[in-house]
């Protein structure tokens, strides 16, 4: 069986268990995770090699192939210029796709269907869950590529609860297949990269062998921060809040140093927020959330380099940068990239 290759999107609305997916077809943690919506903010290009699958008896197996996977921000009607960036993401990210994953949680609960009991329309929550999906459809109808639907958290509901999902959201949309999976529990994995497979054509790798990412070091170190400061703040904060790497040191060699230590990184960071009251938050009495920040995301740094990391951490006030174009624009690392690249040639000279 010939290789096959291709770039398969993961989208869904906020929250639906995207980033959770890549991480677990990766086997390794690419994007960041938290319970709470819109943590992710770009689209993240994660490389999987699959080995062929020889067919069974009872399993059709597949050809070696490389899928690369793009994991998106949370579908959502865009609101800053922040939000508008996302949204950007997700566009991009639908731009000639060979298969698109459309990931929906099936905790929510199902709108109620016309003729159903009373009179039919959602209201409320339902009402603004059901406009959410009609908006996060929308974007799938224009589509020319295969669509999968994943039902994720199946883990969360009783396996009766199924078929009627499955009756609800095949009358909304022509999937190309319709998948069960526990993101989290790593089920059904086995048969959704058995259908993205079947839907990719023959070719070559877009990457070589052993890249899982096209997304340099220092930017996954950024996002590590940001998930710490997620997790362990609350409210408006880590919605206010955008990471920025100043400085990024790594090791002349990675050899272990002749007392037995690891080398160093050294990085320093800025977290960017929008008021005084929030970067008194971040900051935190007698500097003791920063602190918390800072290590937790040092432990975290530290396993993804492999070297040990001493990490400045600076706070500062950005007024309204979600609603500053030029500063959301900044933000993007394929930019900062640029830049990086630019200063360097510029020393250089
Ligand atoms: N029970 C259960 N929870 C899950 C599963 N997959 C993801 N979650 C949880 O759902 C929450 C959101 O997961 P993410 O992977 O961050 O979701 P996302 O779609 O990338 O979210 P955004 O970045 O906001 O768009 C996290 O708390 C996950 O642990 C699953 O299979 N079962």
């Amino acid at each position: 069986m010939a290789f096959r290759s291709g770039f398969v999107s993961i989208i869904g609305r906020p929250n639906a268990g995207k980033s959770t997916l890549l991480n677990a077809l990766l086997g390794q943690k690419l994007a960041i995770v938290t319970h709470k919506p819109q943590t992710t903010r770009t689209r993240i290009h994660g490389v999987l090699e699959v080995p062929l699958k020889k067919k069974t008896k009872v399993e059709a197996g597949h050809p070696a192939a490389q899928v690369v996977l793009v994991d998106t921000p949370g579908i959502h009607k865009p609101d800053t210029q922040l939000d508008k960036r996302m949204m950007q993401e997700v566009h991009d990210a639908l731009e000639s796709r060979d298969a698109v994953l459309f990931i929906v949680d099936v905790t929510h609960r199902l709108p109620k269907t016309p003729g159903a009991g009373d009179s039919g329309k959602a209201t409320g929550r339902m009402g603004m869950s059901a406009a959410e999906d009609d908006f996060a459809l929308s974007l799938i109808k224009k589509l020319e590529c295969p669509v999968i639907l994943v039902l994720n958290k199946m883990d969360a509901i009783p396996k009766k609860d199924l078929l009627p999902l499955i009756a609800h959201w095949s009358t909304l949309h022509c999937f190309a297949d319709v998948i069960p999976i526990s993101a989290r529990k790593k089920e059904g994995l086995e048969l959704l990269l058995e259908k993205v497979i079947g839907q990719l054509k023959e070719g070559q790798r877009y990457f070589p062998k052993h890249q899982l990412t096209d997304q340099p070091e220092r930017f996954l170190v950024a996002e590590l921060i940001r998930e710490k400061i997620l997790m362990l703040t609350g409210e408006e904060v880590p919605y206010a809040t955008a990471v920025v790497i100043e400085k990024f040191e790594e090791p002349t060699s990675l050899k272990k140093m002749k007392d037995g230590r690891l080398p160093v990184t050294k990085i320093s960071a800025v977290i960017f927020c929008e008021r005084t009251g929030q970067k008194a938050i971040l900051i935190g009495k007698q500097g003791e959330m920063l602190k918390r920040i800072g290590t937790a995301a040092r432990k975290d740094i530290e396993s993804l380099l492999g070297t040990r990391v001493f990490l400045e951490l600076f706070v500062k006030v950005q007024e309204e940068w979600r609603s500053s174009r030029g500063f959301v624009e900044d933000l993007d690392w394929r930019r900062q990239l640029e830049e990086i690249a630019a200063k360097q040639a510029a020393e250089e000279k």
